[in-house]
């Protein structure tokens, strides 16, 4: 593995017109290009994730997995806003030598592609054999797919979805207004909007999971029981735990972006854009998601014209695209494999 720090040495210029003078993109490497320069797996992270793959997506991404080092030169580069190294709300900013927080430009989806389309040019990436990404990962590797600005032989897409719909943008203002809640958050200091984050997390969990994920893991069996519950404490804990390793201002800006992911801008429809990715596609589903319910993914896989849609069966809602990894694995291999049989199945 080996952690790089790219440098734009041009203004970046944002969708709504904004700009950054000093675009930094954090990324990582694992394993070697080959002579041919063919073996390029480039992975986008998901919403709180970084550029370690090997670290977060364990199964499916390691020395003795599927997507290993030894066979493949993977990439993985940090989102713009994320906390984990690229530029973001905290950075300084050039022009009062402070932190952004809240005067960072807005992004969408398109603009964290257009970023990371800069750092495969700088590493002369001209061709990707995979790509993939679950969730906010899925909505950018199909912003790139759509984009059409590199050749990509094949796409991969877990638990996403080729507009964010009303319900994934309720959740993300839901937990938006838990952040904004917090007046910390306006105080312009590293920890702001803290507890605001901790019941972000909270409520974002419940659309993660679900109610047989809640049952299975956190039913109390005492049953004199009148407080302090598992699941009171598991919504706590998970809150804690994200407060610990993010920070609030990279989180409301993530989901605002979230909020902005449609295909459509800018092309004619949702499934005129599909219709223009051209490489082959497994799109993923997991059965219990409820955040971005299978018939997202079914949609995108009956307007890709070389799709092929697969579910995943789980308990664990949409993080399942994290978790099942064996059976990601099942999958995903025999795609690669057997390429002709997923060709233009209906859904
Ligand atoms: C520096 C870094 O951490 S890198 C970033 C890592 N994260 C990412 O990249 C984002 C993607 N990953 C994720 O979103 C998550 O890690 C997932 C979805 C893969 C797995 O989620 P997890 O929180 O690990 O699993 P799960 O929901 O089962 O919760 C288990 C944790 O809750 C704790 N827990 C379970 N029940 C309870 C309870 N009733 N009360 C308190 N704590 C509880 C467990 O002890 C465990 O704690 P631990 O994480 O400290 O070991
Ligand atoms: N659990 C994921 C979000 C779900 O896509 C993350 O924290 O990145």
């Amino acid at each position: 593995m080996s952690r790089h720090i790219y440098q734009h040495q041009e203004p970046f210029v944002f969708e709504n017109g904004r700009e950054l003078i000093d675009l930094q993109i954090s990324y990582e490497v694992f394993g070697e290009l080959n002579a041919d320069r063919s073996n390029v797996v480039w992975v986008c992270h998901a919403l709180t994730a970084n550029a370690n793959v090997l670290d977060w997506w364990p199964g499916l991404f390691g020395t003795d997995d599927l997507f290993n080092p030894n066979d493949y030169y993977i990439v993985c580069a940090n989102v713009i806003g994320s906390a984990y190294g690229s530029s973001n709300p905290l950075s300084t900013n050039p022009a009062t030598g402070q932190p952004y927080y809240l005067s960072f430009p807005e992004f969408t989806v398109k603009d964290l592609v257009n970023a990371h389309q800069l750092l495969a040019a700088h590493l002369d990436i001209s061709q990707i054999e995979v790509l993939i990404g679950g969730s906010l990962g899925g909505q950018q590797a199909l912003e790139w797919a759509a984009s059409k600005t590199i050749a990509i032989n094949q796409l991969i897409v877990v638990g996403t979805n080729a507009v964010h719909s009303p319900w994934g943008i309720a959740f993300n203002e839901s937990q938006r207004l838990a952040i904004t809640a917090d007046r910390t958050f306006y105080a312009n200091h590293p920890d702001g909007g803290a507890k605001g984050l901790k019941v972000a997390r909270s409520i974002a969990l419940l659309s993660y999971r679900n109610y047989i994920t809640y049952d299975h893991t956190q039913r109390d069996t005492d049953d004199n029981k009148v407080n302090d519950y598992k699941a009171a404490s598991y919504q706590n804990y998970q809150g804690e735990k994200l407060v610990k390793r993010y920070n609030a201002y990279s989180y409301f800006y993530l989901t605002k972006a979230m909020d902005s992911h449609n295909l459509a801008r800018g092309r004619a429809s949702l499934e005129a854009a599909l219709a223009g990715i051209n490489c082959s596609t497994l799109v993923l589903g997991v059965n219990t998601d409820i955040l971005f319910p299978v018939d997202e993914q079914k949609f995108i896989a009956r307007h890709i014209p070389n799709a092929s849609y697969r579910e995943i069966e789980s308990s664990y809602g949409h993080d399942g695209f994290l978790i099942e990894t064996k059976k990601l694995t099942a999958i995903i291999h025999n795609f690669l494999e057997n390429k002709k049989e997923y060709i233009n199945e209906l859904v």
